[in-house]
């Protein structure tokens, strides 16, 4: 039986000490986080450095007021990161065999060809552009594809061949298994429904999903400027309770997917579709809170956001940007900006983790400057703005990070 160490907090601050742990590198990221009927949860810690660990510091840092304590449980499920290289692994010995057993060599150049991530859509798997693209996959035919299904235990595969820069953001899709591409994927109680050769679905903003889930927003009006599906509009509507969501798309397919998935989810009665492009929409001085989901930047949108806000009493941005490390900020290796680098210190990646946050709170205060001075040109009074809060969503490459700003606007 293997036993893991875990520290055992309340479940009101286990995101707080969670976050923490993860950007010190204690986390043990192999196994996923318990919750239990006692209203704690537990957090599997990595062995070698619990030595290290000093619960006063970590209480006092985390929150005072809480309670921590160290606990050996029975290893927990294994992190989903886990399971897909638990996947992968499966993935290269089926391929491999059936490789060999068509008389083929199989070569480290055809094992690296094999993918390691891919997204999961009900019973569809969306392999990423790039895997798979040895020609001898193709002349292989769909028994070789049936295999590789029933290896991740879906029954159709397709592939995204690009994302195309169009503004639209369509991934170019095919199917490769399967013949419809119709797609339900299930997020925090939420139904989308999506044809993945006509829509994208980022995956990566789940956590920002589960943050708005978080907000109250009820009596609020809230404008979503790119709507898409609904990624962002139905956690406003479904969990956050928002009064009423304007929601702002122009791709036709998006808009399609989107009004289903506001009936689906029951909430089509508070939500305004508004088709076209956001920086036309005839609206203005009525939005408690702007949401501005576009990446690489939604800089475009600032001036219409401004304009939505209530004059009166002003409201939230909630801003979304890729930002740039510099190169200068030794690149992190792995995924994530806030995981502890292999071979790095605690200290060094504490470091760095605050070097990013720098340039983050850089951008946000330009942001903030920028978003000041467009409400007094729009509005023609005087405006305050308070950086709230700057959400990191997700790292794409060592040096980009997306992020979001939460900023508060309120007139003077
Ligand atoms: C990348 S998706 C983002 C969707 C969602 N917020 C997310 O992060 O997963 C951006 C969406 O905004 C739409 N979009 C981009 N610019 C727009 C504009 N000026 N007016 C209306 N929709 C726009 C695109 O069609 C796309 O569906």
């Amino acid at each position: 039986m293997v036993i893991v160490p875990c520290l055992k907090v309340s479940q009101r601050h286990a995101q707080l000490y969670r976050k923490y742990l993860l950007s010190q590198g204690v986390l043990d990221c192999k196994y996923t986080a318990q919750k239990n009927s006692d209203g704690t949860v537990t957090l599997p810690i990595i062995a070698s450095v619990l030595a290290q660990l000093d619960l006063v510091a970590l209480k006092k840092h985390v929150a005072q007021d809480s309670f921590c304590e160290i606990v050996d449980i029975q290893a927990p499920p294994l992190s989903k990161k886990e399971k897909v290289k638990s996947f992968h692994k499966r993935l290269i010995e089926t391929a491999q065999s059936w490789l060999v057993s068509k008389g083929e060599q199989w070569s480290e150049d055809l094992a690296r060809d094999i993918p390691s991530r891919w997204q999961c859509h009900g019973d569809l798997v969306l392999l990423s552009e790039g895997s798979f693209s040895n020609a001898i996959w193709k002349e292989i035919g769909s028994e070789f594809w049936t295999a590789v299904a029933q290896t991740l235990g879906v029954k159709r595969i397709a592939q995204i061949k690009k994302i195309s820069q169009d503004g639209y953001r369509t991934p170019m899709v095919t199917m490769i298994l399967g013949d419809s591409s119709y797609v339900t994927h299930i997020d925090n109680h939420i139904r989308y429904e999506f044809d993945v050769t006509k829509c994208m679905f980022s995956s990566g903003n789940i956590t920002e999903k589960l943050r708005i889930a978080s907000f109250d927003c009820s009596g609020e009006t809230v404008v979503d400027l790119y709507a898409g599906i609904g990624y962002f509009t139905l956690p406003y509507l479904v969990h956050a309770k928002a009064a009423h969501v304007h929601a702002c798309e122009w791709n036709p397919d998006a808009i399609k997917a989107l009004q289903r998935n506001l009936q689906i989810n029951g909430v089509s009665d508070r939500c305004t579709v508004h088709q076209g492009d956001n920086r036309q929409l005839p609206l203005s001085d009525l939005a408690d809170r702007v949401n501005l989901g576009l990446i690489p930047s939604s800089e475009e949108g600032w001036p219409v956001a401004c304009r939505l806000l209530k004059k009166d009493t002003g409201g939230m941005l909630h801003i979304h940007q890729n930002v740039t490390t510099p190169l200068h900020h030794e690149p992190p290796e792995r995924s994530s900006a806030i995981e502890v680098e292999k071979g790095s210190s605690m200290e060094e990646s504490s470091q760095r983790i605050q070097r990013d946050m720098q340039v983050w709170t850089a951008w946000a205060s330009d942001t903030a400057r920028h978003i000041c001075t467009l409400l007094s040109d729009i509005t023609g009074s005087k405006w305050r703005t308070d950086i709230k809060h700057i959400e990191h969503v997700k790292t794409y490459a060592p040096h980009i990070s997306h992020v979001v700003l939460d900023l508060e606007c309120k007139p003077l």
